[in-house]
C-alpha cells in the first residue's frame, strides 16, 4: 500500500538509540526491606559497571554468584547474583546488567552508591527503562501503557486486561483498523493519481465507502464500551444511610479489618473512608460515609454533604437501614444502582424492613451473599478483562478523533473532492497511529511514563 508511515519513525528511534547515552541504574524491586533486591543497569557502560562491582563478567544470560564490591576500595558489600544481558536482545534493546542482592536498605544503598561511582552511570528516572525499550522499538506506546497497568494491577481481571495490552492486543486491533482505513484510502488515491478528469471511479468510491462505514461502526462500538477503562479505575460503591445504621460496621466487615471507628453514638463518621477490595477478581472501592440527617454541627454537616456527593458519583449505592428501626426510605440517589440493605438482623424481628439484602455486620450473616452480589455487579460493569478495548482517556480521545474524521468524510461523501476525502482519511489514519505511538511518540511519552515508578 502506498501510504507511508512507520519506517521513518522507526529510523528516528534507531538514530536516537545509537547516540551516546547515559547508563542508568536503579533498584527495580519495591523500595524498603525485602529478602532480595534487583538492581538493573541499562546503557553502554552497563557491562563495565558490572565488571567493576561484580566481576568477572558472567556468560550472557546466565545468573552467576559474585562478590559485590565497591570498586573504590574493594570492600565487600554483599554476595549476590550477577547477570549480563547484552543488547540488542535485552528488555531495553541496550546492554543491560543486573545484580540481585540481599534486600536490606543499606545493602541496596551501598550497591547503588558503588554503581553511581562508575563512569557514565547515573540514577534512572521513573519509567526510563521502559522509555528506552519504546525508543528502541522493542515495545510500542500502547504496550508500555499495558505494562504500566500490569505493575498497578491489584486484581485478577485487571491483570488479565493489562497483560493482554502489554502483549500487543490493542496495538494489533488498531493496526488491523488502520490497514482497513489505508485500504480505503488507496482506492481513493489510486483514482486521484491515475484516472483522467473523471476523478475516482464510482465503483472504487462505493467500495471505499462501504469499508469505511463498517470501520466507523467498529470504532463506535469500541467507544461505546466503557468497561475496560472502568476496570482500571475500579467499581465504586458508596455505603449511605441514616446515622447509627451500622455503615461503618459493614465497611469493617467487608474489609475484614478495623478501618472505621464504630460507636453507638449517631454521627460518628464524618469523613469519607475508602477501602480497596478484590471481590472475585474485580476491583471494588467501597466508601463509608457520614449518616445522612439534618444537623447543626458544622463538621457533621460537611460530612453529610460529602456523603451525598459520594452517593451521586458511585456506580452502586448501598442504602443501609437498621432493621430494628424500619420505616426509612432512601432519598433519590443518582447512583447507577441502588440496593437496600437491612442491617442488624441478628437482633431484629424477621421480615421487616423490605430490602434487597438482609445482613448482620456484627455476626456476618448475609455478608457472603452481599459480597457475591457486589462481585457480580462489578463484573458486569467492568468486564472480565478478556476483551481488547479502550483502557484510557488517551485511546478514547484518539478514537473519537478518528470517528469524527470518518463521520465528516462519510457525511460529505458525495460532495467532497477526492483530495479532501483523502486528506480526512489521512488524518484519521494518523490519529489511529497515535494509539500505538507510531506517530507523535514524543507527545505521549511524558504522559505515559510519568505514571511509572523508578526502576521500570
Ligand atoms: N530479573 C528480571 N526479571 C524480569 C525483568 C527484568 O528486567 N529482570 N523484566 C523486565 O521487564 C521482565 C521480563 N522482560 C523481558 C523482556 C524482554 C526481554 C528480551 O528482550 N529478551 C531477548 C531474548 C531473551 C532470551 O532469549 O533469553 C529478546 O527477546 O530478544 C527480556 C526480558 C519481567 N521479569
Ligand atoms: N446488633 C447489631 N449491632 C450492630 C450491627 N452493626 C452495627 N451495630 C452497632 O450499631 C452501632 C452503630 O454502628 P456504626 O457502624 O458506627 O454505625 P454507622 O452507620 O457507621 O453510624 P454513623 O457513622 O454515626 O452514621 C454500633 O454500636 C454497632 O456496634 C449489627 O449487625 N448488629
Ligand atoms: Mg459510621
Amino acid at each position: 500500500m502506498a501510504v507511508s508511515d512507520t519506517s521513518s519513525d522507526r529510523n528516528v528511534s534507531r538514530a536516537r538509540l545509537f547516540q551516546t547515552r547515559d547508563t542508568i541504574a536503579a533498584v527495580s524491586t519495591a523500595p524498603g526491606r525485602a529478602a532480595i533486591a534487583v538492581i538493573r543497569m541499562s546503557g553502554p557502560e552497563a557491562g563495565a559497571a558490572l565488571d567493576a562491582i561484580a566481576g568477572p563478567r558472567p556468560e550472557p544470560r546466565r545468573a552467576s554468584v559474585r562478590a559485590i564490591r565497591d570498586p573504590r576500595d574493594a570492600r565487600l558489600i554483599d554476595r549476590g547474583l550477577a547477570l549480563w544481558l547484552p543488547g540488542p536482545g535485552s528488555a531495553t534493546g541496550e546492554d543491560m546488567a543486573e545484580i540481585h542482592v540481599h534486600g536490606g536498605r543499606a545493602v541496596v544503598a551501598a550497591a547503588l552508591d558503588a554503581l553511581f561511582a562508575c563512569p557514565g552511570v547515573r540514577a534512572a528516572e521513573p519509567g526510563e527503562f521502559t522509555r528506552r525499550a519504546v525508543l528502541a522499538g522493542r515495545m510500542d506506546i500502547a504496550e508500555a501503557e499495558g505494562l504500566a497497568d500490569l505493575l498497578a494491577a491489584e486484581t485478577e481481571a485487571q491483570r488479565r486486561q493489562a497483560v493482554l495490552q502489554a502483549e500487543g492486543a490493542l496495538s494489533a486491533v488498531v493496526e488491523r483498523w488502520r490497514e482497513r482505513l489505508v485500504g480505503a484510502m488507496a482506492l481513493i488515491e489510486a483514482g486521484i493519481d491515475f484516472s483522467d478528469e473523471d476523478g475516482v471511479p464510482a465503483e472504487a468510491r462505493a467500495q471505499a465507502r462501504d469499508e469505511l462505514e463498517a470501520l466507523s461502526a467498529d470504532i463506535s462500538d469500541a467507544l461505546a464500551d466503557t468497561r475496560a477503562e472502568r476496570l482500571r479505575d475500579g467499581f465504586r460503591v458508596a455505603i449511605v444511610g441514616p446515622p447509627n445504621a451500622g455503615k461503618s460496621s459493614l465497611l469493617n466487615a467487608l474489609a475484614r479489618r478495623d478501618v472505621a471507628i464504630v460507636t453507638d453514638i449517631p454521627g460518628t463518621t464524618r469523613d469519607v473512608l475508602e477501602v480497596h477490595l478484590d471481590l472475585g477478581g474485580f476491583p471494588v472501592i467501597v466508601a463509608d460515609t457520614a449518616g445522612l440527617r439534618e444537623t447543626e454541627d458544622a463538621i457533621e454537616l460537611e460530612g453529610v454533604r460529602r456523603a451525598a456527593a459520594r452517593a451521586e458519583t458511585a456506580d452502586l449505592a448501598l442504602w443501609i437501614e437498621d432493621a430494628t428501626r424500619p420505616g426509612g426510605t432512601p432519598p433519590a440517589l443518582s447512583a447507577a444502582i441502588l440496593w437496600r440493605v437491612a442491617n442488624k438482623i441478628d437482633v431484629a424481628a424477621e421480615g421487616a424492613p423490605e430490602a434487597d439484602h438482609r445482613v448482620s455486620a456484627r455476626t456476618g450473616a448475609g455478608l457472603d451473599a452481599l459480597v457475591a452480589a457486589l462481585g457480580r455487579a462489578a463484573g458486569e460493569a467492568l468486564g472480565a478483562g478478556e476483551d481488547v478495548g479502550v483502557t484510557r482517556a488517551r485511546h478514547r480521545e484518539a478514537f473519537a478523533a478518528v470517528s469524527a474524521s470518518l463521520a465528516e468524510a462519510l457525511d460529505g461523501w458525495d460532495d467532497l473532492a477526492d483530495e479532501l476525502l483523502a486528506e480526512l482519511l489521512r488524518r484519521a489514519s494518523d490519529d489511529l497511529g497515535r494509539i500505538a505511538g507510531r506517530i507523535g511518540v514524543e507527545d505521549v511519552l511524558e504522559r505515559v511514563f510519568s505514571s511509572f515508578c523508578i526502576g521500570k
